[in-house]
């Protein structure tokens, strides 16, 4: 007799002030804020998370949860960070870090489930003067979907009759068993900017470890990188496409006191790799054009 698993469910959810999805498939549970299409967390049975949600994460409407894989759009960071091109579209005041798009609802299109695998489809479509502060016509789309992997992917459409640029990170949040014994491989030879060193270009040199606050954009990357955990006995992967920058962050001890919904402590446990369109990498968008940015995620024991 065979046995079948049972179907993937798909469950709304309310956490505090936050409309969320959760996705039951039979080895794997995923969470989904309707806000921001932010992915909260990620974990499959029996293993530890993959992706890590802050213990102290607060689920209010218009602010970004600490944790998870926040969508960080028309620009990274600090909009003065950003090549001109990015700055010019922005004629609002006080520019948020990390854009427009992450504390705003998303509409969820379709949820499709199948046997061993679930399809999300969150879309933000802007109406023709664009999100306020940005008058331009483009479209966003995050697909989620769950099988033996996590694969995310981010659209963005340009119904406008003018170019765009605009600036992008997927803002993953990994979970490690301990920062300070795990290193991210497939850096070596690659220049990055220190940007806590004047925005300094400098090269990679071997696999990157974690001694102290490391906020650093790597240019001209793999499409590979993988985080070696020895403290969880494995390697997590991300595969990307459509991006040629990653972030790399870890707040360490000081930082971590000044940053919101975040312990003391939880530092220890998250490291982010987010894949971007960054500085030279950013994405330009001709009238009528679409373009990607994607992202797999898989763990494989050691
Ligand atoms: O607190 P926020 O806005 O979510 O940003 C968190 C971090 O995001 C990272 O992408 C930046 O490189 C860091 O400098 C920043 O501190």
């Amino acid at each position: 007799m065979t046995t079948t698993s049972p179907a993937p469910q798909v469950e709304r959810v309310e956490l505090d002030e936050l409309v969320c999805w959760r996705v039951r498939t039979a080895s794997a549970e995923l969470l989904v804020a309707q806000q921001g299409a932010q992915v909260l967390s990620y974990q499959r049975d029996g293993e530890a998370p993959l992706i890590w949600l802050s213990e102290q994460a607060a689920f209010r409407k218009g602010q970004s949860v600490r944790g998870g894989v926040p969508v960080c759009w028309p620009w990274f960071g600090a909009l003065e960070r950003n090549p001109q091109a990015v700055q010019a579209l922005y004629q609002g005041n006080d520019a948020p870090a990390h854009g427009l798009v992450r504390n705003l609802d998303w509409q969820l299109l379709e949820i499709d489930t199948r046997e061993d695998a679930v399809n999300l489809q969150f879309a933000l479509l802007q109406p023709e003067n664009g999100l306020p502060g940005w008058p331009h016509h483009v479209d966003l789309r995050l697909h989620i979907h769950l099988d033996e992997r996590l694969h995310l992917s981010l659209a963005s459409h340009n119904h406008g009759d003018q170019p765009v640029t605009v600036g992008q990170a997927l803002h993953t949040y990994l979970a490690v068993g301990d920062i300070r014994q795990a290193r991210v491989e497939g850096l070596a030879g690659v220049h990055y900017i220190e940007t806590l060193q004047d925005w300094q270009e400098r090269t990679q040199h071997g696999d990157l470890h974690f001694e102290a606050e490391t906020d650093r954009i790597y240019l001209d990357l793999p499409e590979r990188l993988s985080v070696f955990d020895p403290a969880w006995q494995r390697r997590i992967h991300l595969h990307s496409s459509g991006s040629r920058s990653a972030v790399v962050w870890n707040p360490w001890i000081d930082k971590s006191q000044r940053l919101s919904q975040f312990a003391s402590d939880a530092w220890q446990r998250m490291l982010c790799i987010e894949t971007a369109n960054v500085l030279g990498d950013t994405l330009h968008l001709a009238p009528g054009e679409q373009k990607s940015l994607a992202v797999s995620l898989w763990a494989e024991p050691l």
